[in-house]
């Protein structure tokens, strides 16, 4: 298997002028999907927008990849999860989370959810959480030199979890006990944890550690 931990080096200039290339776009698209779901306006700017925005698609399509973006070079230290619907650079469905990593190996991050993410009204959606906690579970099992696959993600929505306010995202792994991590963590809100999560990561059968 081939992915995030590939460690092909790029210069970190070029990787930093695509970040500044990228990141403005996705920003835009983010702003549209909010958009979207929000106005209100009449019907012919609705097929206006509908119109421009099939003329956007077809500039962007004229040169890509084939399928997903996969595993694109990495540098040392410098992820390109780009396609991440989490972190992703390129995602706009991302938030984006932007993850913070402390010696001890905590990885936390300060983040909000719009009308993009709702379940119940002017709630987050559940699977939403549990989409933002794999990740932020997966990264703290990395970060402490392991890698694996989700086997397990056990969750316990202790309450409802607000759209529009600041949220936290914690993890931090529990234990190693041979190809499993285990890891922790929670989303929380002003007024303390919403969120609480648990998961097994497992180094595939046939794949090497990471460190
Ligand atoms: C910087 C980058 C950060 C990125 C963060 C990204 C986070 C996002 C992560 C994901 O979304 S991963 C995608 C969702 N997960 C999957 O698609 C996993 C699908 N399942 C598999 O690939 C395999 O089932 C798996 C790798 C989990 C296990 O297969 P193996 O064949 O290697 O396991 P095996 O059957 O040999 O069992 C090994 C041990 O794990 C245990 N085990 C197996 N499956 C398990 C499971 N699902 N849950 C808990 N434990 C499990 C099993 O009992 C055993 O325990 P013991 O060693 O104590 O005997």
């Amino acid at each position: 298997m081939t992915g995030y931990l590939d460690d092909i080096r790029v210069d970190p200039s070029e990787i930093a002028a695509q970040e500044a290339l990228y990141g403005p776009l996705t920003q835009s698209i983010r702003s549209l999907i909010d958009a979207a779901i929000r106005t209100e306006v009449d019907s012919e700017d609705i097929a206006g927008a509908t119109a421009a925005l099939t003329q956007v698609a077809s500039l962007l399509r004229a040169r890509q990849i084939d399928g997903s973006y996969g595993a694109q070079p990495s540098v040392t230290g410098v992820q390109r999860s780009w396609a991440s619907p989490v972190i992703g650079v390129r995602n706009p469905i991302a938030p984006p989370l932007i993850l913070e990593h402390e010696p001890d190996g905590r990885v936390w991050a300060r983040f909000r959810l719009g009308a993009g993410y709702e379940g119940p009204p002017s709630l987050v959606h559940g699977g939403v959480s549990a989409l933002i906690l794999d990740h932020v579970l997966g990264e703290a099992v990395h970060a402490s030199g392991h890698w694996g696959m989700t086997g397990t993600l056990t969750l316990r929505y202790r309450r409802p979890t607000p759209l529009n306010r600041p949220l936290r995202a914690d993890a931090r792994i529990d234990r190693v006990e041979g190809r499993k991590v285990y890891a922790d963590g929670s989303i929380s809100d002003e007024r303390g944890i919403t969120v609480e999560a648990s998961g097994i990561f497992i180094l595939p059968t046939g794949y090497a550690a990471a460190r």
